[in-house]
């Protein structure tokens, strides 16, 4: 049977890469048929068969149907999974909390509609900015379906954050493992590289040990953090556009992982907290965790020294703050 996919925000940038990935079989399997929504806002419709058009000329053995449609209960009916990524992107200079007001709204509505409309199973990934509180808010308002079905994208900084130690120690990426994203998709997250392992053949080279550089210790606890904080605005500020190809692909990351396992390691997603590492329980947090059966599990006894506590504190109360901001901006609009 074939899995149904909605992606939303389908005519923009993110959308335009991640379409052809999960009508390949790249996220749910290569011989796994899709039929899929693509949701965006009447203005844009005609750009979006434009966009179905060029998926029917892509002729793809996968690729069932393609329904195109600006109302959330059309694109979410009956759906397995959903990538929210409709919302406005940030511009230079702001930072992805300036959004809040604009965006939070659209995903109170479409928590509404998936509530209405999806499985009960369905599998959310919310990628549209702020990530992390426009997932809780969808939740809170789809309350038949479980909070461990949505999810934010921390994927992208667990993928450059990867790229980047991988380019220092001049080894392949995929060798570098369990690098940790904690907290929000924000200048506030930390990049965690305490319990990175870089594989050498059969050996698992913890990071600590793997040159016994003390120049390579400091970036990691200095450097390192800043430039994976602050990749995002870089891109902006480079391109005049927020990263897109690079988001998403790592939608297909993880939404893959999320639907087919992590296998022998680590990955890093927003997930609700249930009070692991002293983060509230309630907060949208990117965690470690692993994947086995669509189910996920946060990595839980990894030693948090003072560093690391003050650091994941900081994300946790912008988290708590930003939350704050959303239900109030939803307040005021009721
Ligand atoms: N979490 C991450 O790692 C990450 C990475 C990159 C970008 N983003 C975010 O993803 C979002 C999308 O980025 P983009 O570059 O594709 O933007 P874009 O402007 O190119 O596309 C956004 C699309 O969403 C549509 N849209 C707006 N409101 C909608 C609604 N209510 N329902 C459905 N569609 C709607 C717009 O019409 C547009 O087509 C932004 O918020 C951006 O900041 C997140
Ligand atoms: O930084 C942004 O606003 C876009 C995106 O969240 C990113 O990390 O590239």
């Amino acid at each position: 049977m074939a899995v149904k996919v909605c992606i939303t925000g389908a005519a923009g940038q993110i959308a335009y890469s991640l379409i052809p990935s999960v009508a390949k079989g790249e996220v749910f399997g290569a011989k796994q048929p899709v039929i899929m929504t693509l949701l965006d806002i009447p203005p844009m419709m005609k750009v979006l068969e434009g966009v179905k058009m060029e998926m029917v000329d892509l002729a793809l053995p996968l690729l069932q149907e393609v329904i195109v449609t600006d109302d959330p209960l059309v694109a979410f009916d009956n759906v397995d999974a959903a990538f929210l990524v409709g919302a406005m992107p940030r511009k230079e200079g702001m930072e992805r909390k300036d959004l809040l007001a604009a965006n939070v709204k659209i995903f109170q509505a479409q928590g509404d509609a998936l509530e209405k409309k999806a499985k009960k199973d369905v599998k959310v990934l919310v990628v549209g900015n702020p990530a992390n509180t426009n997932a809780a808010i969808c939740s809170k308002n789809a309350k038949s379906i479980s909070p461990a079905n949505f999810s934010c994208l921390t994927r992208l900084d667990q993928n450059r954050a990867q790229a980047q130690i991988a380019e220092k120690l001049k080894v392949p990426v995929p060798t570098v493992k369990n690098v940790i994203i904690w907290g929000n998709h924000s200048s506030t997250q930390f990049p965690d590289s305490r319990f990175a392992i870089v594989e050498k053949g059969a050996e698992k080279v913890p990071i600590t040990t793997v040159n016994n550089d003390p120049a390579f210790a400091e970036y990691l606890k200095t450097d390192f953090i800043k430039s994976v904080q602050q990749r995002g605005a870089s891109v902006i500020k480079a391109r005049g556009l927020s990263s897109a190809m690079s988001a998403a692909n790592a939608s297909v990351d993880h939404m893959r992982d999320w639907w087919q396992g992590t296998k022998d390691r680590w990955v890093s997603m927003g997930v609700f907290s249930n009070g692991e590492y002293g983060i509230p329980a309630g907060l949208m947090y990117s965690f470690p965790v692993t994947v086995a059966n669509k189910k996920v599990t946060i990595v839980e006894g990894l030693d948090i020294n003072d560093f690391a506590r003050e650091k994941m504190d900081l994300t946790a109360k912008e988290l708590k703050d930003e939350k704050a901001m959303a239900d109030s901006a939803l307040e005021q609009k009721k």
